[in-house]
C-alpha cells in the first residue's frame, strides 16, 4: 500500500487535490484519480494536481514541459481521471502550494515558469493573488451550436482555445443564466472530439465600469462536471464577449463565477496576443491517503 500526503486547495472555489512526486515516482490510473476526486467516496475535488520536477517526466512529457525552463511540471487530471492540457486555477493554487511546501521561492515582481501540457506559463503574485500569463489565445473556425437542458433555444457558441478548448455563449439575462441546468453535460454541434468545456456568459449593466469589462460566468467542464469557477473558462469568456463588442471593447475583464471574481487581462507580446488570468489561491487543509 502506498500513502500519499496530500492537500486540498481551491481557487474561486474550483478545487484540487495536490501532491508532491519531485521524482516521478507515482503513476496513478485514472480510476485511482477519478478515486481521489469523488465527493462521496473519496476527497472530493474538480481534478488532481501532481507536481513532479520537468526532468523526472517520461520522456514524451519532458518535451511539452520544454524543461530547461520550468523546473516543475503540473500535471493534471480533471475529476474524472482525464488529462487536460491546462488549468488557469490549478496553477495558481499549484504555486501557492509549491511555495507553502518550502520547494520554489517567489519574491514580489518575479516570475516563476511552470510546465504544463499546454507549454511553460509564468506565474507572479499579484494583489488578488496570482496572476499568469496564459500565453497566445486563438479563435477556433467554424460555426458551433450549443444546447443546454433548461435554456428555451440553442444558441450560437464561439470557440476559443487558451491552452485547453472552449466554446463560449452568450445568454440573454441574469434569469437565463441562472436557469441553465447544467448537472447535463451541454449539447455541443458539431460534437467536438474529446470533449469540450462550455462557458455560458451575460454582460453585467453596464458592461464597461472604469474601463473594466464585466460578465458573469457558469461553465460545464470537461471532465469535471459544472465547477464554481474555470480560470481558463473565464479568460474565453472574456475574449469571446471583447470580440462580440468589437472595436473600442476593453482589454481588461472583471469575470464573476459562482465561486468568486477573476480577472482577465489582454496584452501585446512579441509573438502576438496573450491573455493573462488573475485570482485567489487558497490551500485548506492537508492529509495522507492510502493506495
Ligand atoms: N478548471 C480549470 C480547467 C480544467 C481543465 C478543463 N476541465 C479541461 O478539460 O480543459 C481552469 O481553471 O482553467
Amino acid at each position: 500500500m502506498t500513502t500519499i500526503s496530500f492537500t486540498k486547495g481551491q481557487g474561486t472555489g474550483n478545487d484540487f487535490v495536490l501532491f508532491a512526486d519531485p521524482d516521478g515516482e507515482i503513476d496513478l490510473t485514472p480510476a485511482q484519480l477519478a478515486a481521489i476526486a469523488d465527493r462521496h467516496f473519496g476527497i472530493g475535488a474538480d481534478g488532481v494536481l501532481r507536481a513532479v520536477r520537468s526532468r523526472n517526466l517520461s520522456e514524451g512529457a519532458a518535451a511539452l514541459a520544454e524543461e530547461s525552463a520550468a523546473e516543475w511540471f503540473m500535471d493534471y487530471h480533471n475529476a474524472d481521471g482525464s488529462v487536460a492540457e491546462m488549468c488557469g486555477n490549478g496553477i495558481r493554487v499549484f504555486v501557492r502550494y509549491l511555495l507553502e511546501s518550502g520547494l520554489v521561492e517567489l519574491p514580489d515582481g518575479g516570475t516563476l515558469p511552470i510546465g504544463t501540457r499546454a507549454g511553460v506559463r509564468d506565474v507572479q503574485r499579484s494583489t488578488n493573488g496570482f496572476s499568469v500569463d496564459l500565453g497566445r489565445w486563438a479563435l477556433v473556425a467554424g460555426d458551433t451550436v450549443v444546447r443546454a437542458k433548461n435554456l428555451p433555444v440553442a444558441r450560437p457558441g464561439l470557440g476559443i482555445n487558451v491552452g485547453n478548448p472552449h466554446v463560449v455563449v452568450a445568454l440573454a439575462s441574469d434569469e437565463e443564466l441562472d436557469a441553465a441546468d447544467l448537472s447535463y453535460v451541454p449539447k455541443v454541434e458539431p460534437e467536438p472530439e474529446g470533449g469540450i468545456n462550455v462557458e455560458f456568459v451575460v454582460p453585467a449593466e453596464p458592461l464597461v465600469r472604469d474601463g473594466v469589462g464585466q460578465i458573469r460566468m457558469r461553465v460545464h467542464e470537461r471532465g469535471s462536471g459544472e465547477t464554481l469557477s474555470c480560470g481558463t473558462g473565464a479568460a474565453a469568456a472574456a475574449l469571446a464577449t471583447r470580440h462580440w463588442a468589437g472595436p473600442g471593447a476593453p482589454n481588461a475583464w472583471r469575470v464573476a463565477v459562482p465561486g468568486g471574481v477573476v480577472g482577465v487581462r489582454m496584452f501585446p507580446a512579441e509573438d502576438g496576443e496573450h491573455v493573462a488570468l488573475s485570482g485567489p489561491a487558497e490551500l485548506v487543509f492537508d492529509g495522507a491517503l492510502e493506495l
